[in-house]
């Protein structure tokens, strides 16, 4: 048997545990409250999508955002992890897209129900190469940024979370037993717009990582 390689994360079958409104900018454009726990969602790992695939707009949206998010993937799993011991269970890191059927969400979120078709669709976590823990030595402080067809859409900085990523590992695993491979997706800042087939997506990690992708629809 070949022994998993953890920079093949979303190869495992793991799940994805996204935040939601973790940066007040991003909150305050959608007009929802600034939460005062985290908000909690899920996608399964069928969402992944690698470069040189299409992010594919499902058929029953008309308002696919782009939300560029820091993921943390998780490299030792545990259960109620304290705060002070977050960071040794982090093995790296990868920049990810949350794909957001937003016109769907807004219905879900009228209706009292789950964001499970807004969410956890196929393509819906466009994923960078895995970046090791090293290569990000202050995961607190660093620049996302997302740009469509060249145009600058999202800037901001991981200084402006709500809840520091060592809370986020903590307060998840008070529920959910995290595992090796998992991915936590930390929320987004402001300037999420939609996107449309033929569209070019580009995103960064300051100078740590960038990737691309291009939109199409789904046949
Ligand atoms: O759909 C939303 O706005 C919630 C979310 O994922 C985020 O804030 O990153
Ligand atoms: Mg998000």
């Amino acid at each position: 048997m070949t022994a998993r390689n953890i920079s093949q994360f979303w190869k495992w079958g793991r799940k994805i545990i996204c935040v939601g409104r973790n940066y007040a900018d991003h909150a305050k454009e959608l007009k929802n409250a600034i939460p005062t726990e985290p908000v909690l969602f899920l996608k399964p790992p069928s969402a992944y999508v690698r470069e040189g695939s299409p992010i594919l707009v499902p058929p029953y949206t008309g308002n696919l955002h782009h939300e560029v998010e820091l993921g943390v993937v998780i490299g030792k799993g545990g259960t109620a992890i304290p705060q002070a011991a977050a960071m040794e269970h982090v093995a790296g890191y990868a920049l990810c897209l949350d794909m957001t059927a937003r016109d769907i969400q807004d219905e879900c979120k009228s209706r009292g129900l789950p964001w499970t078709l807004a969410k956890a669709f196929n393509t819906s976590c466009p994923v960078s190469d895995f970046i090791p823990k090293e290569r990000i030595p202050d995961p607190a402080n660093v620049q996302l940024w997302l740009k469509v067809n060249e145009q600058l859409r999202q800037s901001g900085s991981t200084s402006q979370m709500i809840f520091s990523i060592p809370y986020l590992i903590s307060y998840i695993s008070d529920f959910i037993t995290l595992e090796e491979g998992d991915l936590i997706l930390t929320g987004t800042p402001k300037g999420v717009s939609a996107v449309q087939e033929h569209d070019e997506l580009q995103a960064g990690i300051q100078d740590v990582v960038t990737m691309s992708f291009r939109v199409d629809r789904q046949d």
